[in-house]
């Protein structure tokens, strides 16, 4: 497997203290990736910094052979790679389908102008993305909520919608932080299932998860970090079997 997303060195500290120690990792092509490690490990700041949310101090980030360190998030999502947060972002006013509208791909820039002189093109333009919204809503089983704001969903629903939303983007690469955290067990075991089938139509994964029932579930490799650093990397078994594994969720040095 040819690597899809390769990190080197990259580095990133806040007031001063160091968070990424110079972070080596790459997520093989159509993988589905596990990342794990202790709270504090760095690992949403590894995500924020790989999807453009903050700029790296140090070190390079390259995205299917393009060197796309530091790029903006929209550069990224145009390129097909994209995060989901912890805590589903966006317009929480906003209901389910215009949400999803609002995160198709290309949506800003090239159609505001046409869609305000109400070209041809635009139209066009709408309803496709509005095919595509109603896909996502189908595949995700969120018709029965398509007109509710998103405020008004439970916890579960608005991880599957923030699911949603890095759909829109047809994604290469998705960035998973925490999807399934806080949801009941039979909304987890959804979501599990949707992330597997996306896998298996060749979407990469990248899964930032403490349930290790699910990482051994799903993941392969598993890449732990510990301090700002990668750990060590290989099978869930593996990894689970490396002392310096244990060290580090003890707290000990290593
Ligand atoms: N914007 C920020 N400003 C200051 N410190 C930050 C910022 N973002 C992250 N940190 C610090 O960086 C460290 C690593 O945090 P991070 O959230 O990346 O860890 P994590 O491995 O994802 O942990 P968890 O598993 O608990 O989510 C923490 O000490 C955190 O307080």
């Amino acid at each position: 497997m040819t690597d899809l997303l390769t990190i080197s060195g990259l580095t990133r500290g806040f007031y001063g203290v160091s968070v990424l120690n110079g972070v080596d990792i790459a997520i093989p092509e159509g993988s589905f990736t596990g990342l794990i490690g202790p709270n504090g490990a760095g690992k949403s700041t590894l995500f924020n910094v790989v999807s453009g949310l903050y700029r790296p101090d140090g070190g390079a980030v390259t995205f299917a052979g393009e060197d796309v360190t530091a790029l903006p998030p929209e550069a990224l999502v145009r390129r097909r790679l994209v995060r989901t947060f912890q805590l589903a972002r966006g317009f929480p006013k906003l209901s389910v389908f215009q949400h999803l509208m609002l995160y198709g791909r290309e949506q800003a820039g090239e159609s505001l102008v046409s869609a305000l002189i109400g070209s041809h093109k635009a139209r066009l333009r709408e309803e496709a993305l509005a095919e595509q919204a109603w896909a996502v809503i189908r595949r995700l089983k969120l018709d029965g909520v398509v007109d509710n704001p998103v405020v008004a969903l439970s916890g579960g629903q608005k991880k599957l919608v923030e699911i949603g939303r890095a759909l829109m983007a047809e994604p290469r690469l998705i960035l998973l932080d925490e999807p399934m955290a806080g949801v009941n067990p039979s909304l987890t075991e959804e979501i599990a299932g949707h992330l597997v089938a996306l896998n298996r139509e060749g979407v990469t994964i990248c899964l930032i998860e403490h349930d290790m029932g699910l990482i051994r579930r799903l993941c392969d490799p598993v890449i732990v970090m510990a301090e700002g650093r990668t750990l060590t990397r290989g099978s869930f078994d593996e990894v689970a079997s490396d002392e310096r594994v244990l060290e580090a969720y003890l707290g000990r040095r290593h």
